[in-house]
């Protein structure tokens, strides 16, 4: 399976983060890639939640995945778009962060909104607040395309290990890990806990990532680390794409899923035991 990595710069004009994003899943497609993926909050980086009031929209209306469904469909690829931010019918007015699997035919597969929300100082000066903005999901998900198994989470979720284990066990051979991490976070922790992750579950990972500064028309510029990867479930990385906006592929060997578990059994030698 050939798949495409999009790192983006997206900023809070979705209509300008579309026509990046159009370009690239065709050049990808041009490039014979059949699963596409997107980072976290592919149509919208903002930091203003007045912003993404005015310029976002709920599902059904959201221009956005109605023009990737086409596209979907009208270069017969899979795309996995990371997540898009939407309005909610919530009284408190707080979006989902949902991913989004679409099929070859323009079909949407499946959905999936983040669990865990992003609630933390990362430095002094450098403070998440997501739960005022988002309001988690409590489903976990696994699809299934081109007989590949698929589990899908976002950003932030990746720090909950246990997610992941569910996953692969559910059937997952290609774990999906869309973000928008932080810089301090990013250099620190990214690499290595997309590394274990695949090692723990014998899953490919695929990671597409946000990346630099993001242009802002309101509030204040964010940034993200990037580094985009790809890692086999043997834990080697496949594919790192640095930090320019760009498109990355790597070829999967699915057979490398289950040579790496007949290796290294552990994702079915749970054992029950008491808690401490
Ligand atoms: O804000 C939005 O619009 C979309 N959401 C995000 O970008 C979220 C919350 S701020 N970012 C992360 O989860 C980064 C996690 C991270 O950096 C870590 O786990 O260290």
């Amino acid at each position: 399976m050939r798949a495409a990595l999009l790192q983006l710069t997206s900023g809070d004009d979705p209509v300008a983060n579309l026509a990046v994003v159009r370009r690239m899943v065709a050049e990808a497609a041009a490039q014979g890639a059949t699963l596409i993926c997107t980072p976290e909050v592919t149509n919208c980086v903002s930091a203003s939640r007045d912003r993404q009031k005015a310029v976002l929209s709920r599902e059904e209306d959201d221009p956005t995945l109605a023009a990737l469904r086409a596209e979907a469909a009208r270069l017969g690829v899979t795309l996995a778009i990371g997540s898009l931010a939407v309005k909610t019918p919530d009284a408190d007015g707080r979006f989902a962060n949902r991913s989004f699997l679409l099929g070859p035919d323009g079909a949407i597969l499946a959905r999936y909104d983040k669990i865990h929300m992003f609630d933390v100082t990362v430095s002094a000066t450098e403070t998440y607040r997501e739960s005022a903005g988002y309001r988690p999901g409590d489903r976990a998900v696994v699809a299934r395309t081109d007989g590949v198994g698929l589990g899908l989470s976002v950003c932030y979720d990746l720090r909950f290990a246990g997610l992941y284990r569910a996953l692969a066990q559910a059937g997952a051979e290609v774990l999906l890990v869309p973000s928008a991490f932080s810089p301090v976070t990013g250099a620190a922790h990214w690499e290595v806990l997309l590394r274990a992750r695949a090692i723990e579950t014998g899953c490919f990972v695929l990671a597409a990532a946000q990346s630099g500064t993001h242009p802002a028309q309101a509030g204040t510029a964010r940034k993200t680390w990037g580094h985009s990867l790809a890692v086999d479930p043997w834990g080697t990385v496949l594919a790192d794409a640095g930090t320019a906006p760009g498109i990355t592929m790597v070829d999967l060997d699915l057979d490398l899923v289950a040579r790496s578990r007949a290796r290294v059994p552990s994702l079915s030698h749970d054992r029950p035991y008491e808690r401490p």
